[in-house]
């Protein structure tokens, strides 16, 4: 029987500003068996970030129940958050970005080199170690944020829309090699994201959001994540089509169609 990693109960957050109340999130449920990949995609406003920052312990002020592991989130430890612009630092180079955490974490000198040298060769990125951020491709730059985020050895890696700005062909690359790690690591991934290929692509459980408070409209099981000869196939693009027809109906009844 798999266990739940991630489980979210009626989770609700609220914000308030300028004295008025805005619900973001309302009777959000969900759940995430261990080394599963889940995409949550939605239209603009409709809770993602709002979602990911509960997720990444940034924000404690939610009701309902949030579980990482049987724990409440406390950000860093077994949680990794790649953001959509990479949030690497630009003044310094990419060994300098990758080792940042585990200084923060007071590992040794020696335990620093082994690690980000293990990490940064298997992404293939130890001939780029030197380079500051602004002398990478966008695909670089991103296997840089995501070797930041893997050298702390994390459970959970939340991406959110960490592809958005790549070319399709970048984009494609940078799924599949997401998904080698994925299938090296067993490690647990959520993902936000536009792009209804892709969350076909690497979603085993996809959720889809809905604004007006946000909420989860819609889980979709899918087989089919993770499979590279599926891609662009009949089967492939009947996901996405029944994808495209849950967010769009969505937006039918947001116009009162
Ligand atoms: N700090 C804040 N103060 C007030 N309202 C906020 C705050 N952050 C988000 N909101 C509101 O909460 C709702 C959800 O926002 P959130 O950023 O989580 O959506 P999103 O789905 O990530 O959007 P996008 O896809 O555009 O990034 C929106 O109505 C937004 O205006």
């Amino acid at each position: 029987m798999s266990v739940d990693y991630l489980s979210i109960a009626s989770l609700h957050v609220e914000y308030l500003q300028r004295g008025k109340t805005i619900t973001a999130l309302d009777s959000v449920d969900l759940s995430l068996s261990q080394g599963k990949t889940g995409v949550i995609i939605g239209p603009s406003g409709c809770g993602k970030s709002t979602l990911f920052n509960v997720l990444a312990g940034l924000n404690d002020r939610y009701a309902g129940q949030v579980l990482i592991n049987g724990q409440a989130p406390r950000g860093g430890g077994e949680t990794a958050l790649i953001l959509q612009e990479y949030g690497l630092f630009p003044w310094k180079t990419v060994w300098d970005n990758v080792i940042l955490g585990l200084q923060l974490r007071k590992k040794t000198p020696r335990e620093i080199q082994s690690q980000a040298t293990m990490i940064l060769d298997k992404l293939g990125l130890l001939p780029l170690a030197k380079r500051y951020p602004a002398q990478l491709s966008g695909g670089q730059r991103q296997r840089v944020a995501i070797a930041r985020a893997l050298v702390l050895e994390p459970k959970l890696l939340l991406m959110d829309e960490p592809f958005s700005s790549l070319d399709a062909l970048t984009r494609e690359e940078i799924q599949d090699f997401l998904l080698e790690i994925w299938q090296e690591t067993g490690l647990t991934i959520l993902l936000i994201t536009h792009n209804i290929e892709e969350a076909v692509f690497l979603g085993h459980r996809i959720f889809v959001m809905s604004p007006g408070p946000g909420h989860i409209e819609q889980i979709v099981e899918n087989e089919m994540a993770g499979d590279y000869e599926l891609r662009g196939k009949i089967p492939f693009l009947e996901m996405c089509n029944l994808l495209r027809s849950y967010l769009h109906r969505r937006k039918k009844y947001a116009a009162g169609v």
